[in-house]
């Protein structure tokens, strides 16, 4: 039989990939633009809407004539995205109205501030399990209403579309026949009742916005709509979307309570799975949609993110020249046997959970004269497991506080992950195995399988599970006191990154 494909179009802060599976879930050609954000001031992050597009489409076209298939062959397409991030289109036209407001812009942090110190922090998290921060859509939507006339008068006339990235691609591949996202996308909005599965209208109301400029809310898996012809050369249904971290855990197979990954991008985002029942954390975590085929009985994640990642290793590499590749650090790191002592804390823009430090600046502790850069470098790897060990802990917490299932093993994913060393001491510092699959490509894995499910490629999750392959895992070699010894010597350096500056 001809062989098929699914096609999964993956939406990122830095550039946008279109990714070719077959139906076993083994990736066949993939391609991918940069897309660079625009920083015109400090704290402000914007994309040009139609580069996001431009670049999407393009890569989707380039994989597929890399890979010499027929468009036909492909069943289904599965759309991915960051997430949070905002835009403003008028429904007539088709056209951007502002640029889009990405995740990490802070232009409206005074606004969350007020919302905080008039005490509506707690009516939020009970509805939309988010803390009110500028990191979350409401108040860009809110932003862009008060600050671009030609969005109110759009608004004023009946024709304003808000949409996160995957309904923004959605209507463009569709050429405007569709304005839909999914529960994962509207789950990170702030205005997304996640107990209930509808636009909230007391949320809505705090931000002053209404329901009629948001898309239609569908479950993960569902019949989204088509691709024009004039793109892919054929009508391709689209039959799957979510916000890029769900999908990860999707493509990572975490379907039951209990399991985890961890991205290590810039950043690292940590989900798990927690199942069907609301539970908001009581250690600094936020609580989340999964990606799901059904609106009726949500399933819920614990999600923690850290701010800086990979970027560390992007910070010694581009800021001190401490090597050419990002993949360097490994080599520099292993030619000193530990981190001599050194511990840095790369509190570049404060720490997120479990600390939420917003003015926590970044440190390098327990310099002597013997210090080389190869202990720095090993001390600023180490950093990205330390910080993400503290979260995943934090999930543990909550855990064992509601009797859910504990973490027992972790699953990996992202750029930094092909770090042998990292992985290894993140394995040691959890006391569980640390397993990088064979497919990387998770995020877009899992927005494929979303699609595969709905197109009737994949009857049941199970399915999927079953696809889902180990390349290394990584088992703990560490006594646990020896771990925690290390990790409280970290808690006693971020205590002291947290003093004022
Ligand atoms: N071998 C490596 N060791 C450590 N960090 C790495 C390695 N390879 C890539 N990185 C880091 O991973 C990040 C890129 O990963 P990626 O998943 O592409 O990120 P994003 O999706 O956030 O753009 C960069 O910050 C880079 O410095
Ligand atoms: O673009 P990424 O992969 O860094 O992901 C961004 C996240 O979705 C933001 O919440």
């Amino acid at each position: 039989m001809k062989k098929k494909y699914l096609l999964a179009l993956d939406q990122g802060t830095s550039s946008s990939r279109s990714v070719l599976f077959d139906t076993h879930g083994q990736l066949i050609a993939m391609d991918q633009k940069e897309v660079l954000p625009r920083f015109p001031a400090p704290g402000l992050v914007e994309h040009d809407p139609h580069a996001l597009w431009r670049t999407q489409l393009e890569t989707a076209q380039n994989v597929i004539a890399r890979a010499g298939i027929s468009t036909r062959d492909i069943l289904t397409i599965g759309i991915t995205n960051q997430r949070e991030t905002l835009v403003a289109w008028n429904r007539l036209t088709g056209e951007p109205l502002c640029p889009a407001l990405v995740w990490q812009d802070r232009r409206t942090q005074a606004l969350c501030e007020q919302l905080i110190e008039s005490g509506h922090e707690a009516l939020v998290q009970a509805r939309s399990g988010l803390r009110i921060d500028a990191y979350f859509s409401a108040g860009k939507a809110k932003w862009i209403l008060d600050h671009i006339p030609a969005a109110k008068a759009c608004a004023d006339a009946g024709h304003l579309a808000l949409g996160t990235v995957d309904s923004w691609l959605l209507w463009n591949l569709t050429k405007g026949a569709n304005f839909a996202t999914d529960l994962t996308n509207a789950s990170r909005t702030l205005l997304f009742n996640i107990r209930k599965n509808h636009w909230d209208t007391s949320l809505l109301d705090l931000f002053e916005l209404k329901s009629s400029y948001f898309p239609e809310v569908h479950p993960s898996a569902h019949q989204f709509g088509f691709a024009d012809p004039q793109w892919l050369g054929h009508p391709i249904p689209i039959t799957g979307m979510a916000g890029d971290q769900q999908s990860a855990l999707f493509g990572q197979a975490c379907f039951k309570p209990g399991m985890a990954k961890n991205t290590y991008g810039t950043g690292c985002f940590a989900l798990m799975n927690s199942g069907g029942t609301f539970q908001l954390s009581a250690n600094g975590l936020i609580t989340t949609l999964n990606a799901q085929s059904t609106l009726s009985s949500p399933s819920y994640a614990a999600e923690g993110s850290v701010f800086v990642g990979g970027a560390v290793v992007q910070w010694l590499r581009d800021g001190l020249h401490a090597f050419e590749r990002s993949a360097d650090i490994e080599k520099l790191a292993r030619s000193v046997p530990d981190n001599g002592g050194v511990t840095v804390v790369p509190a570049f823009s404060g720490l997120g959970a479990p600390y939420w430090q917003p003015d926590a600046r970044g440190t390098i502790t327990g310099l002597t004269r013997g210090t080389t850069l190869a202990h720095i470098a090993r001390a600023a790897l180490e950093s990205i497991a330390f910080q993400s060990t503290a979260l995943l802990q934090a999930m543990n917490r909550d855990a064992q506080a509601t009797a859910r299932a504990e973490l027992s093993e972790l699953r990996v994913d992202g750029g930094a992950s092909s770090n042998n060393l990292l992985m290894q001491f993140q394995a040691d510092l959890l006391g569980i195995p640390v397993i990088r699959p064979a497919v990387t490509e998770t995020t877009a894995l899992g927005a494929a399988w979303l699609a595969g499910l709905n197109a009737g490629i994949y009857s049941h999750t199970d399915e999927l599970a079953e696809l889902w392959q180990t390349d290394t895992c990584f088992t703990p070699s560490m006594t646990r006191d020896e771990a925690a010894g290390k990790m409280a010597q970290w808690e006693f350096a971020v205590r002291q990154a947290c003093v004022p500056q």
